[in-house]
């Protein structure tokens, strides 16, 4: 089994066990279900924003842990303080050490907050929108081109937003209408390679009206001016925050120097 396998049957208990302990109904009680959302499509788009998704990751399967100390309420604020477009938390405890409260704790930020997870159940999209994120991942890799559009109308309907990952050609036949945010994975799920031109390879085979986010591996601003001139709106930076000792610091740090590029 590769890690993804694995990742997915853990997930598959996980849900199950939710489920029970947290009926779908008691839910949608909760005050965060009805909260008007923040749209990633329209941060994306507005250039006082920076494209990037910037992410709160404490360890994962390939790097093993980042940052043990960091504070989700620190870091989020000095992201969306500095320009972020939006923010990504993982909520995978197993393999990420994340959790629903680490997005809890970052909800108070005004801009698009992402529930990075591995979604395989439309339970997950409900409990989603009742931790208060505003738009969910979803991973082809793990799911089929069925699945996404099934999962994608409903997060939809649910007013949540859906990034869609796609890491090679094959996954093209993922892409729908209900789909208008693709990101591309420059990190094999599988293998963990990282090939940084992966996302500039197939943005070429991306339908023209959709919104691209290149994804994973990005350290530099050069990266991120690259992925501009290809049409990408949006760039997805875990890591390179992450693993500084001060990641708020860091993403000031890789802003000023992006913002010196790009005049
Ligand atoms: O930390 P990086 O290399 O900047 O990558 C961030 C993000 O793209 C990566 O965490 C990611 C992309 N797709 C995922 C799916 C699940 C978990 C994590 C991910």
């Amino acid at each position: 089994m590769n890690i993804l396998d694995q990742i997915i049957a853990r997930k598959r208990e996980e849900v199950a066990y939710r489920k029970k302990h947290q009926p779908v109904e008691r839910l949608r009680d909760q005050g965060s279900f009805h909260r008007s959302v923040y749209s990633l499509g329209v941060f994306l788009q507005d250039k006082a924003y920076t494209g990037i998704i910037a992410e709160f990751k404490r360890r994962s399967p390939s790097k093993g842990v980042i940052n043990a100390e960091a504070s989700v309420e620190d870091v989020t604020r000095a992201y969306a303080g500095n320009g972020a477009s939006a923010i990504s938390v993982l909520t995978d405890r197993d393999f990420f050490g994340g959790s629903t409260a680490d997005l809890e704790a970052a909800r108070f930020n005004q801009v698009p907050l992402l529930r990075k997870d591995f979604i395989i159940d439309p339970y997950q999209l409900t409990e989603a929108r009742a931790m208060g994120a505003d738009v969910i991942l979803l991973i082809a890799a793990c799911l089929s081109p069925v699945q996404v559009k099934d999962l994608a109308a409903e997060a939809l309907s649910l007013g949540l937003e859906v990034l869609l990952e796609l890491h090679d050609e094959q996954e093209l036949e993922h892409v729908c209408k209900e789909t208008a945010i693709i990101g591309i994975n420059n990190r094999d799920l599988k293998t963990f390679t990282v090939d940084i031109d992966r996302s500039l390879r197939m943005a070429a085979q991306l339908p023209v009206d959709k919104l691209k986010v290149a994804e994973s591996g990005i350290d530099k601003v050069e990266n991120v001016m690259k992925f501009r001139e290809h049409g990408f709106q949006g760039f997805l930076i875990g890591e390179q925050f992450m693993k500084a000792d001060d990641p708020a610091r860091a993403f000031q740090q890789f802003v000023i120097a992006l913002r010196k590029l790009s005049v």
